[in-house]
């Protein structure tokens, strides 16, 4: 009897091992790593005391393979403000590749140019110097009308603050990104339900966005961000004003979408714990990427 959330394992019996028929389910939570999942039925079981919820260590998971296809590649990107006579260099020079189906977090101090890159990546803004090319198109030097018609149909955004119209239902929320790119009516309202259901929010399909809890606003937004079949998914904070386990279930939605529709998912975030469940985590400092330790 056990049940893992949000990198805690819940025993109602200690010391007792999950039955045989569970056991390769139990072991399958930790991606095979057998020492983790020991290792957690230890740090459950070996106290004496009734055990709750016992802190376990991260599994060491094996790294996913990339699939080689380079879905973002940015070159030497360079993105400066001005305010009023002082510059800013939010971006000093970055070059990066993701691939099809890669889920990474983009993680470093505020104001390291996190958001920026998110924006930049997503065509939200023009970068000052070098090349984001994004599914085999230079957005950098994209003509806005264009570029507005690319972002809709490639690229699905999710923010912290999920920026759902208060005043519509939960469905036609959804609907909204279809609405721009001219789906027709029927279609659309049947693949925002199918979404709906997806997101596990099929009884809140009728409700408004103030009578959903924040993590229900979330999962509403990464359904709406999905309406129209964006091969990259980009979040900027989006477990920002949510507890952990609720954050752990948006990690979960992610890889969920992450698998089952070959999207990749770009995030920013401060947490950790959420950067850990990505395939992969770049680093900012200063606007510049910080170089990954290579393993001995
Ligand atoms: N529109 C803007 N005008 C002027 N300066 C900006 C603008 N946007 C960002 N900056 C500055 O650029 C730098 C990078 O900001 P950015 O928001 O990308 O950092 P961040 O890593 O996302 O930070 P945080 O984690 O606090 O959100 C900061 O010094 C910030 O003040």
């Amino acid at each position: 009897m056990w049940e893992r959330r949000g990198g805690h394992v819940d025993v109602t019996e200690p010391g007792r091992a999950p039955s045989s028929a569970g056991a390769a389910d139990f072991l399958a939570r930790f991606d095979g790593d057998l020492e983790a999942a020991i290792a957690a039925l230890r740090a459950a079981a070996g106290t004496g005391t009734p055990a709750t919820t016992a802190p376990i260590p991260t599994p060491r998971r094996p790294a996913r393979p990339r699939s080689g296809r380079a879905l973002i590649d940015v070159t030497d990107l360079r993105k400066t403000y001005t305010v009023g006579r002082q510059k800013i260099q939010a971006l000093d020079g970055v070059s990066l590749t993701i691939d099809e189906g890669e889920f990474v977090a983009l993680v470093g101090a505020s104001g390291s140019g996190k958001s920026t890159l998110l924006q930049l990546i997503g065509g939200l803004d023009k970068p000052s110097a070098g090349r984001i090319v994004v599914d085999g198109a230079d957005i950098g030097r994209m003509r806005d009308a264009k570029l507005s018609t690319f972002r809709n149909s490639t690229i699905g955004f999710v923010f912290q603050f999920f920026y759902l119209q208060p005043f519509l239902q939960l469905v036609t929320n959804t609907e909204v990104p279809g609405m721009f790119a001219g789906t027709k009516r029927g279609p659309r309202r049947e693949h925002a339900l199918s979404l709906i259901d997806e997101v596990g929010l099929t009884e809140r399909a009728k409700h408004r966005p103030r009578e959903m809890s924040g993590g229900q606003m979330q999962r509403a937004a990464i359904a709406r961000a999905l309406l129209n079949r964006p091969k990259l998914l980009l979040a900027d904070e989006p477990t920002g004003n949510l507890d952990s386990v609720t954050g752990a279930t948006i990690m979960d939605l992610f890889e969920q979408i992450r698998d089952e529709s070959g999207t990749t998912v770009v995030m920013v975030t401060h947490d950790e714990e959420m950067a850990a469940r990505a395939d992969r985590t770049i680093r900012l400092r200063d606007g510049l990427i910080v170089p990954q330790e290579v393993p001995a």
